[in-house]
């Protein structure tokens, strides 16, 4: 079948030649140890070896995926990655050993995807898409998801993905693998009528040795070295064996004999190519220099549409990311910081003979030298009007303490007999009051203060209850009501309300940590899916570096925070009209802020690690920390010296402040600005810092 232009015409002595090449992953072995092998235009090369030998290694220096140790490569006249090299990119179609391709894409997306990256247009594609998926006998219409394809059929679909633009040097690495025998025949078959009707250079791995006896040539490659080079006949014969395992097992044995191995053969990289090393004759054409940009605009442009393809192809995956601030916040709302309600408090009250069941009957009216009794139930009367506590009357202490104890109530509250009696005329008396009338009057308490929050809860609605009864009395016996008044007068409060709530207090943070942590691990995740299935290998082969993936992914995911940013803004002020003494504005601009920086450390983490697993702890760590040092469940004034030095250089901390002071101060731009140059500061480094380790990795890979 006819491939689309664009296939080189002209000839060269070597499409590829390699020199003296030396790979190691780590300091203790070298993969490729000295390898030299030479392709020759419009030659079919089969490179054989067993498993681990560095085949694909071997390959992805070639496409320059991977960057030699030491030696040369020189790709039809280029050194893979120079500028204007087109390799990677369009002069070259790879495909990968593992599928590499999106699972969530129909067969029809993907081809699309890489024929836009290899600059062709949707008609071209279509036309391409369709012949070759004839030719390669994929039954299934192109809107058929790969997931739901078979393991050969998804194998075919790479291969297809690796044919859609007819580069003129194939590298397929196992394409075989998977393919029923007639159908293998048929991409021999194939090949081999590109090689020589469009000259088109094919570098093939495959572990059916057998079937490489198609190949113009064939590469014995062990240990990082190329054993023997050349066609498979011509080898057989010299080597004097029936068939090209025979031959590998004949030159191993010699290789462990000796201890290294042969080398290739074939011409220098300076003999195969002119003097500059850059134009053979085939390239003189396009022997001009071209710059990389920072970014290309077509290869952005389409993977901004597979992005978006990616966003609307899981709807609801992007729902829940768009809604997730969403649903944190209606949590938070209805969950955290309520007060809270039904508390059991153990009551033994000899103080009233009815147990308070006639109720309270008021002050005498004659003056309290007469009989004042039940107080208590006044004081009781003034506690449950909040309806946040439930008395369970005891007829003695020990059993009272005992409910205490099992965790049937948060405390027990004794009124002594005739606390009432004793209680008035301590009033009455004042400094001249009688032991007797002092000790009468205390009504014991014994909490249960295993938890803080609630049992300060209780501890306070007691002692304010407790005042109000004073204040109550002093009122009810006609005395001075000031003198029941604490030497210490509240005025109206200059920033707040007199009595705060701990949602406020929690909420900056809330806002923050609700942006902050949902963007790290969506971030975490794409990316990291993406760079994990081999779809950004296949698209650095493609000619799409990983800044440019980067960049596609992070404009969207942009996008994505800023609608997150105002849905949780309208929510938390405009729906659950929480207070905001300051502008909206500068409320927003810090919540997306805090999105955006929680998107790039997704996609550090993402850069940083090779698997999900090491992202997640990474992921956990971080979420952890800084939510623990931005003061959202704490006062940052009350941690360790050690700590607190530290706390306001997080990313979270002087972002919670700065919220805090515009939501309840209105206005300090000191911390304001703290806030968004440290948000912004950690931000820029790390984008500077995830595009370094890009860079490195694509350096030292
Ligand atoms: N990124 C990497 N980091 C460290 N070691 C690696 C890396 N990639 C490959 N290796 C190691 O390099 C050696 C050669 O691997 P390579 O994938 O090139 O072999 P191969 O000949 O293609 O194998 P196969 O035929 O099984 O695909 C193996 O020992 C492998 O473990």
């Amino acid at each position: 079948m006819p491939p689309a232009p664009g296939a080189s015409p002209g000839a060269s002595p070597a499409a590829v030649a390699v020199r003296g090449a030396r790979k190691a992953y780590t300091a203790a072995k070298w993969i490729l140890d000295g390898l030299d092998l030479t392709v020759p235009e419009a030659n079919i090369y089969a490179l054989l070896g067993a498993s681990g030998c560095g085949k694909t290694t071997l390959l992805t220096c070639i496409l320059g995926l991977r960057n030699l140790n030491a030696g040369d490569v020189m790709v039809m006249g280029w050194r893979p990655g120079d500028p204007g090299a087109g390799i990677p990119g369009p002069r070259v179609g790879y495909m990968p050993q593992e599928l590499a391709l999106s699972e969530g894409f129909t067969i029809g997306e993907t081809l699309r995807y890489f024929g836009r990256v290899a600059g062709m247009a949707n008609a071209v594609i279509e036309k391409r898409s369709a012949e070759l998926l004839d030719f390669l006998q994929i039954p299934c219409k192109q809107s058929r998801l790969i997931s739901q394809l078979s393991g050969g059929q998804k194998q075919r679909v790479s291969l297809a993905v690796t044919l859609l633009h007819s580069p003129p040097l194939l590298i397929l690495d196992e394409p075989t693998v998977g393919v029923d025998p007639i159908l293998r025949q048929n991409i021999w078959d194939f090949l081999v009528d590109l090689t020589r009707t469009y000259r088109t250079t094919v570098i093939i791995t495959t572990h059916y040795i057998e079937e490489a006896r198609q190949a113009n040539l064939v590469g014995l490659m062990r240990r990082g070295r190329l054993l023997d080079e050349e066609a498979p006949e011509a080898m057989m014969a010299r080597h004097g064996c029936a068939s090209l395992e025979d031959v590998f097992l004949a030159l191993s044995v010699r290789q462990d004999g000796r201890g290294g191995g042969g080398g290739g053969g074939g011409q220098d990289v300076a003999e195969s190519h002119t003097d500059d090393k850059r134009g053979g004759d085939a390239m003189v054409n396009v022997n001009v220099v071209e710059s990389i940009p920072f970014l290309a605009h077509s290869n952005v442009k389409a993977c901004m549409w597979r992005a978006w393809l990616y966003l609307t192809r899981y709807k609801w995956v992007t729902a829940y990311v768009l809604m997730m601030p969403l649903l944190c916040l209606l949590v938070f709302v209805y969950g955290v910081g309520r007060t809270p309600t039904g508390l059991h408090l153990a009551l033994v009250n000899e103080d009233s003979a009815d147990g308070c069941a006639a109720g309270w009957q008021g002050y005498p009216a004659a003056g309290c030298e007469d009989a004042v009794s039940d107080l208590s139930c006044r004081y009781l009367d003034l506690l449950l009007e909040s309806n946040d506590y439930t008395m369970d009357v005891f007829p003695d202490e020990p059993s009272a303490r005992w409910t205490v104890q099992r965790g049937g109530a948060w405390g027990l509250i004794h009124f002594p007999a005739n606390f009432s009696r004793h209680m008035a005329m301590r009033q009455l008396n004042l400094q001249n009051a009688l032991t007797e009338d002092i000790e009468g009057s205390e009504c014991s308490v014994h909490l249960d203060m295993s938890d803080q929050l609630l049992s300060n809860m209780v501890r306070t609605a007691l002692f304010e209850t407790a005042v109000r009864l004073h204040d109550d009395m002093q009122a009810g016996c006609g005395l001075n009501t000031r003198l029941s008044l604490l030497p210490l007068n509240e005025m109206e409060p200059v920033y707040g309300s007199r009595t705060p709530v701990f949602q406020d207090f929690a909420l900056p943070g809330l806002l923050m940590c609700i942006m902050y942590f949902p963007a790290i691990f969506y971030a975490t995740a794409n990316f990291l899916e993406d760079k994990l299935n081999g779809v950004m290998n296949r698209s650095a082969a493609a000619g799409v570096t990983q800044k440019e993936m980067l960049a596609a992914r992070a404009i969207l995911d942009c996008a994505i925070q800023a609608v997150s940013a105002v849905m949780v803004l309208v929510a938390t002020f405009a729906v659950f009209r929480f207070t905001n003494e300051g502008s909206y504005v500068t409320i927003l601009l810090l919540l997306y802020l805090q999105g955006l920086n929680g998107l790039w450390v997704g996609y550090f983490v993402a850069a940083v690690c090779s698997t999900h697993y090491a992202a997640t702890f990474m992921g956990m760590g971080i979420f952890l920390g800084t939510s623990f040092l931005s003061g959202m469940f704490w006062p940052a004034q009350g941690m360790h010296w050690m700590v607190g030095m530290w706390a306001p250089l997080t990313p979270m901390q002087p972002a919670v402040e700065a919220a805090r002071t515009v939501l309840y101060q209105g206005s300090n731009l000191a911390l304001i600005a703290k806030g968004f140059l440290i948000l912004g500061g950690w931000t820029a480094a790390l984008v500077a810092a995830t595009l370094g380790l890009l860079r490195f990795q694509n350096k030292t890979g």
